[in-house]
């Protein structure tokens, strides 16, 4: 291995304490803490281990955690009401519905629900609309911890190219955008892209958002390249990322490892948000580049 280990569980950390610090002149500002509230449809366990984990970071940062957790069978009108009353509830800064949703409900009707202001995800097409034309909003938390962690490695991204594979709405298409904003020459790839390792071959920076485990091979990267591994696949009870680490780490400049990279900083974002939007709904200043 000669590529550098990019740390993300230690700089989530940091960022976490960054949140927390800010925390108590709010609380002296508002008299109160910065609320985020996550619901959680169904019992599926992985996204519990999430929601458990969000709680814990929520309130070790000082702010408020409002768990609302609703049965499998739940209904598109029973949840849309729940949404109604945290965008009504007024210690309610940021809303998280986890996704997926079970089948029978309309994800995209349940995002459009959610109040643009308290959208901590960043999943409102206000907020992908705001982010595409480069207007303040409200940015996806896993694609803001992935250019965080590039902007720490690597400075000015000026000029860079970068390949990103994957154009869901959540990661892929929102971390094109914000390399683009950042001047990247930006290349987004998903399953009917050609020739990755064409791609591949010019690439400074690479993201990969795919979903399959150990997908990106060493020998399609170009030396010296910054590697963001955001796949998280289980793989025989084990996380595996969507590089394959071994062949990458020996060609790469920085990579970062799955788990300890991109997840914890997912979370550190989402704090973040929740801080950025309790201090915009309440007209209290915050020096948001500097979190
Ligand atoms: N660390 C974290 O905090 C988070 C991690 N994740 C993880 O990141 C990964 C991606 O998540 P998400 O974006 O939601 O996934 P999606 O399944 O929504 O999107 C996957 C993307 O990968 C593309 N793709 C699939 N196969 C190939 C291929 N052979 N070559 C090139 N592109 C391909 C798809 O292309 P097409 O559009 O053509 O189908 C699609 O755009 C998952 O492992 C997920 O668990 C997700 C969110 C947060
Ligand atoms: N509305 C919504 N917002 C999300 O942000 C959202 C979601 N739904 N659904 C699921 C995905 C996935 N996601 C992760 C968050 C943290 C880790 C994380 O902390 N991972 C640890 C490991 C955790 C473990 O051991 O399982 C790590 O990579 O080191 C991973 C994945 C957020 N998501």
């Amino acid at each position: 291995m000669s590529a550098e280990l990019i740390d993300g569980k230690a700089f989530a950390a940091g960022l976490r304490a960054r949140v927390a610090q800010q925390v108590p002149a709010f609380a002296a500002a508002t008299g109160r803490a910065p609320g985020l509230a996550v619901v959680l449809v169904g019992e599926d366990p992985a996204s519990a281990v999430y929601v458990r984990s969000k709680g814990k970071m929520t309130c070790e940062a000082g702010m408020e955690s409002f768990e609302h957790r609703l049965s499998a069978e739940t209904s598109q009108e029973e949840l849309i009401a729940l949404v109604d009353q945290l965008n009504a509830d007024p210690a309610v800064d940021g809303i998280l519905v986890q996704l997926p949703l079970p089948g029978h409900l309309d994800s995209e009707a349940v995002l459009l629900r959610i109040d643009p202001d308290k959208d901590v995800d960043g999943f409102h097409p206000f907020n992908a609309g705001r982010l595409a034309t480069g207007l303040p909003g409200f940015v996806p938390c896993t694609p803001l911890g992935c250019l965080m962690l590039l902007e720490d490695r690597l400075g000015d991204l000026t000029g860079l190219d970068a390949v990103v594979i994957g154009r869901s709405n959540i990661v892929g298409k929102p971390m094109a955008a914000l390399l683009t904003a950042k001047s990247c020459t930006v290349t987004l790839t998903h399953s009917r892209t050609r020739n990755l390792p064409h791609y591949l071959a010019h690439a400074d920076i690479v993201v990969a958002a795919v979903g399959r485990a150990d997908f990106v091979k060493g020998e399609w990267l170009k030396p010296g390249a910054t590697v963001i591994d955001v796949g998280i696949n289980r793989v025989d009870g084990a996380l595996r990322g969507d590089v394959d680490f071994a062949g990458a780490a020996s060609v790469a400049g920085a990579i970062t490892p799955v788990p300890g990279g991109v997840g914890p900083m997912t979370i550190a974002c989402l704090l973040r948000n929740t801080l950025v939007a309790a201090h915009r709904r309440e007209g209290v200043a915050l020096d948001e580049d500097s979190i």
